[in-house]
């Protein structure tokens, strides 16, 4: 589905006077296979590259080395010309909604611009895969005239990923989708990505520092540290049986939410203090 061999990215790093610029190394050989239907995580602290590789895997940035696969055709990530057939298949969803949809277009037309990507559809039908889309996360098609500060965060939430799937993509890259949104509306756009993974058969890059979020949903998670992958796994395995140490971190600082656990620490602390009453 897609495949990532040995990604490097290297930025022009800042020069001071005479001295020559040395490059930052964002990613330094990273490695990853989505697989169909599926949902992998990638999790790791600011400034481990997380948003470099999402560009680069969306085929926003080139890469400055390494290898890319989408269904099993190779990218030319040196030369950088993705096709319009490619970019239809991978899509991208950010973090901020707000930021990401311009405040003076309205939502139908938002959704349009999308549909330059595939040519053949004429205004009738164009306006109806608008219409069908904003219902299918959870709109409707009279928000087509409507401009995005007219809507909730998580609202317009909704119309990036509406957005993101006009052109029937088979890969969302999901960068901190829900980051900036309530615990509640959060749990509300989960459901909505699972849904919509189900009935299109959609394959999810999820880009998170949200361990939690990132418990649920996911079926792999790979974990990054300074450009480099350093711990991957299944899910369970890498919640249940961290290998390394900087996984092991993270994991400790992120507050479980998950309800056994929190009740057997309720259970210790209760044991605890009737022990000290005693
Ligand atoms: N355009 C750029 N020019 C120079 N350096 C950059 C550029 N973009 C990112 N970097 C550097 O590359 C590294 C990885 O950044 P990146 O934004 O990919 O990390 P991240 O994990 O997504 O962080 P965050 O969660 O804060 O967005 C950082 O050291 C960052 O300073």
């Amino acid at each position: 589905m897609l495949e990532a061999q040995g990604l490097i990215r290297d930025y022009p790093g800042k020069g001071r006077l005479l001295r020559k610029a040395t490059p930052v190394r964002a990613l330094k050989g990273v490695d990853l296979v989505l697989r169909q239907g599926r949902t992998l995580s990638v999790v790791g602290e600011s400034g481990c590259g997380k948003s470099t590789l999402a560009r680069i895997l969306t085929l926003i940035d080139p890469a400055t080395d390494g290898t890319l696969l989408i269904d099993g055709k190779a990218v030319d990530i040196a030369r950088f010309r993705p096709s319009a057939e490619l970019r239809r298949k991978v899509r991208i969803v950010f973090q901020n909604p707000y930021g990401s949809l311009n405040p003076r277009q309205k939502v139908g037309d938002a959704l349009a611009e999308e549909l330059l990507l595939n040519t053949g559809l004429g205004a009738a039908e164009r306006r109806a895969r608008i219409g069908e889309m904003l219902e299918r996360v959870g709109l409707s098609g009279a928000h087509a005239g409507r401009y995005p500060h007219m809507f909730s965060g998580g609202q317009r939430q909704r119309i990036a990923i509406a957005r993101a799937l006009m052109v029937n993509p088979r890969i969302l890259i999901l960068d901190e989708p829900v980051s900036a949104l309530d615990l509640s509306v959060q749990a509300k756009v989960l459901n909505l990505l699972a849904d919509l993974q189900r009935d299109f058969d959609l394959s999810y890059i999820f880009i998170s520092h949200d361990l939690s979020v990132v418990r649920r949903i996911s079926d792999e998670v790979m974990v990054m540290q300074a450009g480099e992958v350093v711990e991957r796994g299944s899910r369970n395995a890498v919640f249940g049986d961290p290998q390394h140490p900087y996984t092991r971190q993270l994991l400790a600082a992120t507050p479980s939410t998950d309800t056994g656990a929190i009740r057997a620490r309720l259970a210790r602390r209760a044991a605890l203090r009737a022990a000290r009453g005693a």
